[in-house]
């Protein structure tokens, strides 16, 4: 029976058709199994580079370019077209299938043809060559054929690379832009990971090629399948996995796993498809988690939309995923024991502090107490005065001595003695009283569990989900990027039980944001030593992106007025070049200052709101940096990036008071920034007014 494929890149391309021309592709390729069956007429193309190309009808004037096998039964659909540009495209390209990863590929002959002896006099008066230090033997080994590297070794400079994408085969470009962007052959392989093939690869089997393409091209099962593919046509991620992804997501792993990579790369993606992928195992129950409500709720959207694309019985398949943020899970679990806890909220818990600060006749401050009391009491669960003088205190800046060490405790132990004698509760003790409770239990709640946004959970979430789930193969799977952390402090998750053993993989490729504001923005976070919750440092190098755009516009200003000023002009001019509203962020540090951002943005006529409200269509979204988590926009303003507001000074521990926490919340106030910037797709302005921020030293110098 012959099966339909589709090209990853035919699907945004048919996003850009006429509607009417949309819905005769879903007529003519719904019926494409029984059409063929039946003689389904497919025209061959004369003087073609590849004779293994046909048309197909699609209208009056549109044409379909197929991909026909010589043998086996699987036809890939590549592109539709006004009919001559059909007929031009499908006589100029060729398809090949890739020696190393046996994928299918293919190229535009006649345009590399035409450019090469161009770009050979070019080479004449340059010197250097782009890949003069890789060797034949290694290009070959990562897959490049004969006539790509004759090109390949025509070429100068980066640029020429970037401007052969659409006529160089896909895979093989991807391997020479890795190259060019610094990587060693043996990494560019590493990251090829799974697609790689053992053997001996069939250049003639084509059927096969297209099978060994899941990143690439998409095998329709039926006509569902291909309306629900031609539907939403760009959710890419939902279908193409890159390699690297999908190897993480179909791993069996011994233990706790955890991917980690840079903004854009693809985590929560990968967390998506991995717990889809487990649920399939039908093992038993996977909970989907992360830190906070909206960005469960946005996880549980996305699971959904993937979901019903992807499977027969989607209903079935999202009844044995739970998506809930650790803290619900942790109130879930407690309710079940003990009904509704009584919790303190900021205010209440401030005062118990002073009471007990009071009552004792001490010199410390509530907020000094309760920041101990979570970072290294609740953090590395102290239970005695001798634990606590042994404790590693790390990040909380200057050391306590003996004395000072047992008022702290004793304070910590009436603060404990209160709450248990009043029946009073924090988010934490909750957690903990979960995590306990969960402990004890032999039945767990779960088989797997899926976490995003880890670099954000502190020591007793970490507790509680290692306590919902046994300790077996595939237990725990992990993603996020410490250079994203804004919430919680540095966590060592093997203190907390969790051990990753050499279970980690990165991600590299950026598939949200441009080259362009990737780099810029990669450069507010360079050089900052950051840990990897693994007890070594993680590293943010070799993160890249593809998508070349314009670089970020940066602005200084006199006055917050003129800043907000060239906000308005900046937000109009983008809503005057077609981009919706819906599409564009505007990014502040305190709520504050995105009150008056969409003060600003109404007063131009513009809609705007604010993303406490939520997000709405038809309005620009203005939040907050730590609101932006998770986000994405095709063009985001950040406002504000001075330096009396970046860092915010009410949120830096003054560095006389504690240095390791005036340290740490410096690194936070940085990341934040990052998150921000890193949200943008395709423009990013940076402004501010006065003097920038420190954290913007680095870039501005460049
Ligand atoms: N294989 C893929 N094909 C197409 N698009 C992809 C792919 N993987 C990820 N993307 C897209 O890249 C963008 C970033 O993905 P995602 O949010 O998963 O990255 P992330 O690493 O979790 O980002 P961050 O850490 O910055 O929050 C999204 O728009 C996503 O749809």
């Amino acid at each position: 029976m012959p099966q339909l494929a589709i090209a990853k890149e035919f699907l945004t391309e048919f996003a850009a058709l006429e509607k009417p021309v949309r819905e005769r592709v879903i007529q003519v390729f719904a019926k494409f199994e029984q059409a063929t069956h039946t003689g389904l007429h497919l025209e061959k193309i004369n003087n073609a580079r590849d004779g293994r190309f046909r048309t197909i009808r699609i209208d009056q004037f549109y044409r379909g370019v197929l991909l026909a096998p010589e043998s086996g039964d699987t036809y890939l659909l590549l592109k539709v077209l006004p009919h001559d540009d059909a007929y031009h495209w499908a006589k100029t390209r060729r398809a090949t299938v890739n020696r190393a990863t046996g994928g299918i590929e293919l190229r535009d002959v006649a345009a590399l043809d035409a450019s090469l002896p161009h770009l050979e006099r070019l080479a004449q008066n340059v010197p250097t060559r782009l890949f003069e230090d890789v060797s034949d033997a290694d290009l070959r080994r990562l897959g490049v054929d004969e006539q790509t590297m004759v090109f390949a070794q025509t070429l100068t400079d980066v640029f020429q690379l970037e401007a052969a994408r659409g006529l160089l085969p896909a895979i093989q470009w991807e391997v020479l832009y890795g190259l060019a962007a610094g990587l060693t052959p043996e990494q560019v392989w590493e990251e090829m990971g799974a697609a790689i093939v053992e053997g001996e690869v069939d250049p003639e089997d084509l059927d096969a090629a297209v099978r060994r393409s899941p990143d690439r091209v998409l095998l329709v099962e039926g006509p569902e399948e291909l309306t629900a593919a031609l539907e939403t046509p760009f959710d890419l991620w939902r279908i193409y996995l890159h390699p690297a992804q999908r190897a993480v997501v179909e791993a069996s792993y011994g233990g706790p796993a955890r991917v980690s990579g840079g903004p854009g790369t693809g985590k929560t993606v990968v967390a998506l498809h991995r717990a889809r992928e487990l649920a399939e195992r039908e093992e038993g129950e996977v909970l989907l988690t992360t830190f906070t409500s909206t960005l469960a709720a946005a996880l549980e959207a996305q699971l959904r939309l993937l979901v019903e694309s992807q499977s027969a019985y989607p209903e079935e398949l999202l009844g044995r995923i739970r998506v809930e943020h650790v803290d619900r899970l942790a109130h879930r679990v407690f309710r079940e024991v003990h009904g509704q806890p009584d919790l303190l909220d900021q205010g209440r818990e401030r005062r118990l502090w002073q009471e007990v600060v009071d009552a004792l006749g001490v010199d410390l401050s509530p907020s000094f107490l309760a920041a101990e009391w979570r970072q290294v009491v609740l953090a590395r669960r102290v239970e005695n005065a001798q634990a606590y003088l042994e404790a590693k205190r790390t990040g909380r800046g200057r050391g306590l001595n003996a004395a000072r060490k047992a008022q702290v405790w004793q304070a910590v132990h009436s603060f404990r003695n209160l709450l248990t004698e009043r029946g009073l509760w924090t988010h934490e003790t909750v957690g903990e009283e979960a995590a306990r409770i969960l402990a004890g239990r032999t039945e767990k709640p779960f088989r797997h569990v899926v976490v995003d946004e880890a670099q954000d959970l502190h020591a007793g979430q970490w507790r509680l989900l290692r306590a919902a789930v046994a300790e077996d193969r595939d237990d725990l799977f992990i993603a996020g990027d410490t250079h994203q952390r804004v919430y919680g402090p540095k966590v060592s998750l093997a203190e907390v039980g969790v051990n990753i053993l050499g279970r980690s993989s990165k991600l590299r490729i950026n598939y949200r944001t441009t080259a362009q504001i990737l780099g810029w923005s990669l450069g507010l976070v360079l050089g900052e030593p950051v840990d990897d919750m693994d007890g070594g440092l993680d590293s943010i190098a070799g993160c890249r992106s593809e998508i070349r755009g314009e670089e970020p516009a940066l602005h200084g200003a006199a006055t917050w007025e003129a800043e907000l000023g060239h906000l308005k002009e900046t937000v109009s001019s983008w809503v005057e070049a077609g981009v919706l509203p819906e599409e564009i962020g505007v990014a502040a540090r305190s709520n504050h200052t995105v009150d008056q951002a969409v003060l600003a943005l109404e007063e131009a006529g513009l809609s705007a709101r604010s993303l406490a409200r939520g997000q709405v269509p038809d309005a620009v979204s203005v939040g907050t940096m730590h609101r932006m988590k998770g986000l994405e926009f095709r063009c985001l303003a950040v406002v504000g990036a001075g330096g009396g507001q970046l860092p915010a000074p009410r949120s830096v521990t003054p560095e006389q008071e504690d240095p390791g926490a005036h340290a740490r919340d410096l690194l936070r106030e940085r990341s934040l920034l990052f998150v921000a910037c890193t949200r943008a797709r395709e423009q990013l302005s940076v402004s501010w007014h006065r003097a920038p921020s420190p954290f913007l030293e680095a870039v501005l110098d460049r």
